[in-house]
């Protein structure tokens, strides 16, 4: 059973390994990220997932002992190489994180700023429009188009998350990546997220890591099953859940551990 779209491939990783000093914590992943759907990270705690997903920005640049083998392509353009600008890098594939972190300035400034250091905003009535339409698009404009002048810190955790999306969404990104971005959020914030998430679906390839499955499964067409430090299983969300080929996955995906 495929319940999957076609879709052209957005970034693709080849062999990547992953050292932090000695100790390996990723062997030799392999996989190919669509543009143009959701694609999911499960697997048990410290299986490697989130390593996984900060080598795909170069996220683990900022870790002194990491360090990254293997291809990894955005576009078939090598985002390791020596010429690849790292900032701009992070603004194409951005990042939101597990708890959000809006910094501490007004939900105008949030948004306004990565435009402002990229060189996006023009004229304050672009600046202006470019912030608005990203917290259009993140979902958050009517609740904030009154308080834009107000802390970003003062908002509730669901809308916080919210404007850490608007944020990476005000870069004009290619990729957002997304690290357990509910996890610190009550139902109804995450129910949120996801019908937002389902809002993006095709306009950014998106990848999330998630411990939920029922997560994985609502709001993403295909599921990568980590374990150990490896790729296990990567195929349609549908079949990942209901056929799984590796008993590992099964035995995961069933609750048997993890
Ligand atoms: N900064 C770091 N320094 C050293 N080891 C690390 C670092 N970050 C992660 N690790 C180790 O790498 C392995 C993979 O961790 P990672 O956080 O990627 O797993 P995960 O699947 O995302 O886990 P979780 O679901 O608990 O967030 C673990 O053994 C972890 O202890």
């Amino acid at each position: 059973m495929t319940d999957v779209s076609p879709s052209p491939i957005k970034m693709a990783a080849r062999d990547v390994s992953v050292f932090y000093g000695a100790k390996q914590a990723l062997n030799q992943v392999s996989i190919d990220i669509d543009m143009d759907n959701v694609t999911a990270f499960i697997g048990p705690s410290g299986c490697g997932k989130s390593t996984f997903l900060r080598t795909l920005n170069r996220m683990n640049d900022t870790i002194p002992s990491a360090r990254v083998e293997g291809t990894i392509t955005l576009d078939g353009e090598d985002i390791y190489d020596s010429s690849m600008d790292v900032v701009q890098l992070r603004a194409r594939v951005g990042m939101v994180f597990q708890k959000p972190n809006p910094f501490p300035k007004s939900i105008f400034e949030n948004v306004a700023y990565g435009p402002r250091i990229h060189g996006l905003a023009g004229s304050k009535a672009q600046l202006d429009a470019t912030v608005e339409q990203a917290l259009r698009k993140a979902g958050l404009w009517d609740e904030v188009k009154d308080r834009l002048h107000d802390s970003g810190t003062a908002l509730s955790g669901g809308q916080q998350q919210r404007l850490c999306i608007a944020r990476a969404i005000a870069v004009d990104p290619e990729v957002i990546l997304m690290d357990e971005p509910c996890s610190a959020l009550d139902p109804i914030a995450t129910a949120r997220i996801e019908e937002l998430i389902h809002e993006l679906k095709g306009r950014y390839a998106i990848v999330i890591v998630t411990h939920n499955m029922q997560q994985a499964a609502r709001v993403s067409q295909r599921t990568a099953f980590f374990h150990l430090g490896t790729l296990v299983e990567y195929g349609s969300t549908s079949d990942i859940f209901t056929n799984p080929r590796e008993d590992r996955t099964k035995d995961y995906i069933t609750g048997r551990y993890g």
